[in-house]
């Protein structure tokens, strides 16, 4: 009796239960326009919360929720590692971005951002674009990440490339003892604005390298770029990625790509790559060790485009935002070090490092209030 009470509390509560770690999940429906997004803000302690809006064709409510919860979350770690004042936030809009995007979406989903009065800023993220924000942010002044001729830093995923080759660098170094790009074989899933960037440096570098995408134009453009350098590409099938004889894999796609058939196809020494979420599951990750395959944390990889957005609201400086993004050598290095000398896998003290961060910023401040005036000059909010 006690337990069916027990049981049936649970499933009444199972929805704050699924959000327990998040400190606010908004569920925005604009009927007129067809929005229907969910914003999701896990933890402020650090600051305001940041995240890119996602907009993709989900499946149900249930899949649009797990990946905003999951995604917000990751931005909270990311942050702390990138050593900014902000917390972690993420939304999703349910939609195809080929069919279900209108001025009018955006402007309402900007109307929601700014409900938030400045717990939540946003920007691009897959499915959406810098011109999407352009439509929001008439509405509100909480983007980031908007084109230069708009007062923003321009196309994020260029300190996002540059911190992955930072990244592989710093891999290079601990696994093979030299920090030269040339020299190791890497094997990249995604030529999209990060993956292509990242394989166009490597074939500069003279590197060879593996690559698989979807889209046929992205392969011939890469071919293209190995013609004119020293380097060489060879085309692969989506499904042969995981298992090229190649020293590093580099995945630039999608989440999820750790996994239980996955991992015993690997033949690489390393993981270090853009994508977001890439362990399906923490136990992966000590798969990973046990199988003697270095795994550089995502979010501390990826994180040069945080860095740039939030760099952002100090006002525009690209060399400064460079300089910001070369301490993901130093980051991925200590990580590893750590993860050697602890025994744990590297997510593990990457993330004992963040929490460490955050607890210690939270004795002095451990929620952010948004009437508070912000540390930096953000644009027309003083
Ligand atoms: N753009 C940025 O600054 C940041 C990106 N990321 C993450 O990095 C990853 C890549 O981001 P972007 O390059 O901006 O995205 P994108 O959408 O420009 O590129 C993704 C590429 O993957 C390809 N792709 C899709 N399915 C595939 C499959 N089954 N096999 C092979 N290729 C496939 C697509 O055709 C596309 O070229 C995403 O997971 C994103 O969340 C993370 C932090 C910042
Ligand atoms: O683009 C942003 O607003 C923040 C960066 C972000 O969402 C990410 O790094 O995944």
């Amino acid at each position: 009796m006690m337990l069916a009470e027990k049981t049936s509390i649970t499933k009444e509560f199972e929805l704050f239960d699924r959000m327990s770690e998040h400190e606010q999940v908004v569920f925005c429906n604009d009927p007129s326009t067809g929005l229907r997004a969910i914003i999701a803000i896990h933890n402020t302690t650090l600051g305001p919360a940041i995240g890119g809006c996602r907009m993709q064709p989900y499946a149900s409510v249930e899949e649009a929720l797990e990946d905003v919860l999951r995604l917000s979350k990751g931005m909270t770690y990311k942050c702390a590692a990138a050593d900014v004042d902000f917390g972690g936030g993420k939304a999703v809009i349910i939609g195809d971005p080929k069919t279900d995007k209108s001025p009018e979406l955006f402007r309402a989903f900007g109307q929601f951002v700014n409900s938030l009065g400045g717990r939540f800023y946003t920007g691009t993220d897959m499915g959406t674009t810098m011109d999407d924000f352009i439509h929001a942010m008439k509405e509100t002044n909480f983007i980031n990440g908007l084109p230069e001729a708009y007062g923003g830093g321009g196309d994020s995923s260029i300190p996002t490339a540059e911190g992955v080759l930072y990244g592989i660098k710093a891999t290079n170094q601990f696994a093979f003892g030299h920090d030269d790009l040339s020299r190791q074989i890497y094997s990249i899933q995604g030529l999209g604005k990060v993956g292509f960037k990242v394989a166009t440096k490597l074939l500069e570098a003279g590197a060879r390298i593996y690559v698989t995408d979807i889209n046929e134009e992205s392969l011939r453009a890469i071919e293209e770029v190995a013609g004119r350098t020293t380097g060489s590409v060879q085309i692969v099938a989506s499904e042969d990625i995981y298992s090229q004889e190649a020293d590093l894999f580099i995945p630039c796609a999608f989440g999820g790509i750790i996994n239980d058939a996955t991992i015993p196809q690997f033949k690489v020494k390393a993981i270090v790559g853009s994508a977001n979420n890439q362990l399906l599951d923490d136990r992966h990750g000590k798969q990973l060790r046990d199988r003697g395959i270095l795994y550089a944390p995502d979010y501390i990889v990826n994180s040069g485009g945080l860095i740039q957005v939030a760099d952002e609201l100090y006002g525009i400086n690209h060399e400064r935002v460079l300089a910001k993004t070369k301490h993901i050598y130093d980051a991925i290095l200590e990580v590893y070090k750590e993860a050697e000398y602890s025994g744990k896998t590297t997510e593990e003290s990457a993330n004992a490092m963040c929490e460490r961060r955050i607890a210690e910023r939270g004795k002095r401040n451990n929620f952010y209030s948004a009437p508070m005036k912000p540390k930096w000059a953000i644009r027309n909010l003083s």
